[in-house]
C-alpha cells in the first residue's frame, strides 16, 4: 500500500531527506514550505511528487510527516499539528539540532492520532536551501532518534525503515543528553568559529593584508562560520543554558592559557597541545570508531584548468567512486591539496597506488 510522506521545510536537510526517501517504492512524497520558489524548485527537479502551500491540507494527506524547518518554527508547527482535524494516524518526526523544546512540545500533543519521535541527523553543511540538497549528505553519519512516552518500538522501526536509504547509523538518545552532547560537539564550536572570524576582521583595520594570509588553518577552523546565521541564532537560544555554561568553562580555560603564556610555562603549553592532538587524532581513528570517518587520500594538484577533473577521471576509469572531494588549500598559480574520501580502505589504498603511478604526489594517514 502506498504511503504518503510529508516533508515540511524543504531546505538543505528536508530536501536531502526527500531525495533519499524517494528511493523507497510505494512512497508518495509531498512537500510543504513557506517559500513558494522552494516548492517550485523541488517539483521542477523531481525532489517531491506534489507540493502544498497550506500546512494543514498537506498534513491531512500524510501518513508520516518530517518537520525540517528551523528549530523554533518546528516547535510552532508541532503546536499547529494539534489543531488539525486528522482522519488517519500520523507518525511525526523532525530534524532539529536542539531537541528539548521540540520534545516538550511533542509530549504536550493531545491528539490521539499523532505519535512523535524526535530525530536529528548529525550531518549537514554550511550551505542552505533546497539547491544545496544532496542525496549522499547523511551517508555514514549518526542519526539521533528520541522516542516519546507514547511511541512504540514498532513505530521506531517504521521510522528507521523510512530513513534507511540515508545509510545513517541510528542512535537513541533522550533530549537532555542529546542537547548536552551537541552543545559541546556542534553548537559551541560554531560560536568559537564565528569569534575567530571576528578577531581577524578586527585586526584587519591595522593589517589590511590579513585576509590574504588566511591559509588552510584559518579556513579549516572557520568554515562553519559561513553557515546560515538565522538557523544558528535559533540553535544557540534553544540551547541557551548549555551554551552559557560552556562559555563560562571556556573563558576560565582561556584565562589559564593566558597565564601559561604570560608566565612562559612552555611545558604546560606543550602538554596542553599534546593532549589536544591525541584526542583529535583519536577521533579519526578507524580502529577506535570514535567517529565514523572516511578513508582519505591527499593529492597535490596544480592550479590549472581541468586539474581536478583529471584526478576524478583517472579514478573513474578504475571504477572507484569517491565519497567526497574537498579542496583544502589552493592559491592562484600554485599547487593545492585535494582531500579525496573513500568508503573503504581498499578503495583508499587502490586510489593511492593508481594516482602515484600517474605521477601525483599523494599521501594517506595510516
Ligand atoms: N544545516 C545543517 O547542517 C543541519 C544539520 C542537521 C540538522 N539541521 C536542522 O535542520 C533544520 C533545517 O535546517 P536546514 O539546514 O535544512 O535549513 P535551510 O535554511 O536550508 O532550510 C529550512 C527550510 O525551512 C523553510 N521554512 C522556514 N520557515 C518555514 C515555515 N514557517 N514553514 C515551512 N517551512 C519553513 C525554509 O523556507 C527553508 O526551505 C533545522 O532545524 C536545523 O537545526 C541542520
Ligand atoms: O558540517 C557542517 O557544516 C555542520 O555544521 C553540520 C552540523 C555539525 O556538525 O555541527 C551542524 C548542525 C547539525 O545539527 C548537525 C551537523
Amino acid at each position: 500500500m502506498e504511503e504518503t510522506v510529508l516533508i515540511a521545510g524543504l531546505g538543505l536537510i528536508g530536501g536531502s531527506l526527500a531525495l533519499n526517501i524517494k528511493e523507497i517504492e510505494n512512497v508518495h512524497i509531498i512537500g510543504y514550505d513557506a517559500n513558494k520558489s522552494t516548492l517550485d524548485y523541488s517539483m521542477m527537479n523531481g525532489i517531491v511528487d506534489e507540493t502544498y502551500e497550506d500546512f494543514s491540507q498537506a498534513v491531512r494527506r500524510a501518513d508520516i510527516c518530517i518537520l525540517a524547518a528551523p528549530v523554533s518554527i518546528t516547535v510552532d508547527l508541532i503546536y499547529q499539528l494539534d489543531q488539525i482535524d486528522l482522519e488517519k494516524e500520523l507518525l511525526v518526526s523532525d530534524v532539529g539540532s536542539v531537541k528539548s523544546q521540540i520534545m516538550k512540545a511533542a509530549e504536550d500533543l493531545t491528539s490521539d492520532k499523532i505519535t512523535f519521535i524526535g530525530g536529528h541527523p548529525m550531518a549537514g553543511s554550511h550551505k542552505r536551501g533546497i539547491q544545496a540538497a544532496k542525496a549522499h549528505l547523511f551517508e555514514n553519519a549518526i542519526y539521533v532518534l528520541s522516542p516519546t512516552k507514547k511511541s512504540t518500538s514498532a513505530q521506531l522501526e517504521k521510522l528507521k525503515a523510512l530513513l534507511s536509504p540515508t545509510k545513517c547509523k541510528f542512535l537513541v538518545l533522550d533530549s537532555e543528553e542529546h542537547d548536552e552532547m551537541t552543545s559541546v560537539i556542534s553548537h559551541f564550536p560554531h560560536l568559537i568559529a564565528s569569534s575567530l572570524v571576528h578577531q581577524a576582521r578586527n585586526w584587519q583595520t591595522k593589517h589590511p593584508y590579513i585576509p590574504k594570509l588566511a591559509a588552510g588553518g584559518f579556513r579549516d577552523i572557520t568554515r562553519i562560520a559561513s553557515s546560515n546565521p538565522l538557523m544558528w541564532r535559533d540553535i544557540f537560544f534553544q540551547n541557551k543554558e548549555k551554551m552559557s555554561h560552556l562559555l563560562s568553562d571556556w573563558i576560565e580555560e582561556m584565562q589559564q592559557l593566558k597565564t601559561m603564556i604570560d608566565t612562559g610555562e612552555k611545558q604546560q603549553i606543550q602538554l596542553y597541545l599534546e593532549q589536544a592532538k591525541d584526542y583529535r587524532d583519536g577521533l579519526d581513528s578507524k580502529k577506535k570508531g570514535a567517529m565514523l570517518s572516511y578513508y582519505d587520500v591527499y593529492v597535490d594538484i596544480f592550479d590549472q584548468p581541468g586539474a581536478l577533473l583529471k584526478v576524478v577521471e583517472i579514478l573513474a576509469e578504475h571504477d572507484i567512486s569517491i565519497n567526497n572531494i574537498e579542496i583544502l588549500e589552493i592559491r592562484e598559480g600554485i599547487t593545492g591539496v585535494l582531500r579525496l574520501s573513500f568508503q573503504n580502505k581498499n578503495d583508499q589504498q587502490l586510489s593511492h597506488a593508481i594516482l602515484k603511478k600517474n605521477k601525483y604526489e599523494t599521501m594517506i594517514e595510516e
